[in-house]
């Protein structure tokens, strides 16, 4: 179990570069699985979770070629389908959220699509039902081992459909795309989830060869067609590392400027945090952020009652940024309704920031209401394990504000979605080390 240990207090000055996004680069390298021809992807992320899906894909047999860092090139041409049978598969397959999404390019392409019960965060129940129904739709038959946890559809060839999703399911919608591509016929797919992720996605196949309508919207139409070839793909910067350092700024009072955000694809994230009272100036297409010498002010509604933030399928404020939002508000002047509609276990790490002297009252495993300090009273420096990577990336932003020495434990979590984070936080002031 790696850790961090932090010296807080200190202000951060300077420039940082986002990283690729890391949700999307598990779609797209995904969707390499579709196609025997190369697909070359730039921008993809040095991060855990994301160099375990490339060594699932190379254990698959795709033909993997690093052109420099971020940028590689696939190609399927020659799958070894046995793998998905084998042991290596079943600890591997399982190490990552991410990994689900092989399952709708094999099944679309080769017939079959297995996994075991894929990983990622701990962050309440994350059922897989929204995938497997769309799979089903489209006429696959569907087996499930409740031992093994393992996950299987089988088809001799998919076929196009109407479906409506019980829900606007991130992953789930990218793995229906992918396999209603090389469906026979038209797919329309209804409450479909349409994150930045999801576009770039939907963008990608099509300089593939897919033919999809209707992208960054909830209605998709899919007319499938008999093969994809190879493209040139770019990864968007990971809006949630953006969002992360919004909130490290903030709670720093530290003037940061965030380069090459993709401004157009950062949707209601900006607003969220200047309700938050924080200055976000735009420059070209980079996030300036002042040093908030005076701190920052929490808005109210228009009729003066408390402001809520709550996540919500997008466009709404995506739930990765909520534990974010939350630590933020811990310092702000005056108080605010912190709501995690998804997930019911991301707030219980707010144990640790009221153990560190944070003003928060968790309601219910949903809702945390936070009465900020204004910077009247620092938060004080603790010994802590992150729990998930978003709860992670709070804590540090915790820790990087308050009095003291921190330490934080398992940060393999933190390592699943932040690259370099240690260099690239001492790169801009921070005195932060990996012990
Ligand atoms: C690898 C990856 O891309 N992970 C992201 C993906 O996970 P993932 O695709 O696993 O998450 P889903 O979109 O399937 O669902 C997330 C949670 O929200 C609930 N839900 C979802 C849709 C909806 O309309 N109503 C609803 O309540 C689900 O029941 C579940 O508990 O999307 C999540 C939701 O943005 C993000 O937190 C994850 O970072
Ligand atoms: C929940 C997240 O990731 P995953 O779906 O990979 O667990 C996240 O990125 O905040």
């Amino acid at each position: 179990m790696g850790t961090f240990k932090i010296e807080g207090g200190h202000r951060l000055k300077g420039s940082i570069t986002p990283q690729g996004a890391k949700n999307e680069a598990l779609q797209v390298l995904c969707a390499v699985l579709l196609t025997a021809e190369k697909v070359t992807i730039d921008n993809i992320p040095d991060i855990r979770d994301v160099n375990k899906l490339i060594l699932l894909l190379s254990n698959l047999g795709v033909k993997i070629q690093k052109n420099a860092p971020g940028s590689y090139t696939f190609q399927a041409d020659d799958i070894n389908l046995k793998y998905l049978e084998s042991e290596a598969f079943k600890q591997e397959g399982s190490s990552l959220r991410g990994s689900i999404m092989i399952v709708g390019p094999l099944l679309a392409r080769f017939g079959k699509g297995y996994i075991p019960k894929p990983g990622g965060d701990k962050i309440g129940r994350r059922r897989l039902d929204t995938h497997f129904e769309g799979f089903m739709r489209l006429g696959a038959d569907f087996r499930y081992n409740r031992e093994e946890y393992f996950y299987g559809v089988e088809a001799k060839k998919l076929k196009g459909t109407y479906m409506l999703l019980d829900e606007a399911s991130v992953t789930g919608t990218a793995n229906i795309i992918m396999a209603a591509v090389l469906a026979e016929g038209v797919t329309t797919i209804y409450n479909a989830a349409c994150e930045p992720y999801i576009q770039q996605l939907s963008n990608m196949l099509i300089s593939m060869g897919a033919k999809i309508e209707g992208v960054g919207s909830n209605l998709l139409k899919i007319e499938g067609v008999d093969e994809l070839g190879g493209c040139t793909h770019r990864v968007l910067p990971d809006m949630i590392e953006i969002g992360s350092w919004v909130g490290l700024a903030a709670m720093t009072r530290s003037e940061l400027t965030i380069k090459n955000v993709s401004w157009e694809n950062l949707g209601q994230i900006p607003d969220v945090f200047r309700k938050m009272g924080i200055t976000l100036e735009k420059k070209g297409d980079d996030i300036y952020i002042p040093a908030h010498e005076d701190g920052y002010e929490i808005q109210s509604y228009i009729d003066g009652s408390v402001l809520t933030i709550a996540d919500a399928p997008w466009p709404g404020f995506t739930p990765d940024l909520l534990s974010i939002a939350l630590v933020v508000s811990t310092q702000a002047r005056g108080s605010v309704l912190i709501h995690q509609k998804m997930f019911e276990s991301r707030l219980f790490f707010v144990d640790k920031l009221i153990d560190m002297g944070a003003k928060i009252i968790l309601c219910d495993p949903h809702r945390a209401n936070v009465i900020g300090h204004d910077f009247k009273s620092t938060l004080k420096a603790t010994t802590m394990t992150s729990p998930d990577i978003r709860a992670g990336i709070s804590l540090l932003i915790a820790a990087l504000s308050a009095k003291g020495t921190s330490t934080i434990h398992n940060i393999e979590q933190i390592d699943r979605g932040y690259e370099r984070i240690d260099e690239r936080l001492r790169a801009i002031g921070a005195k932060i080390v990996r012990v």
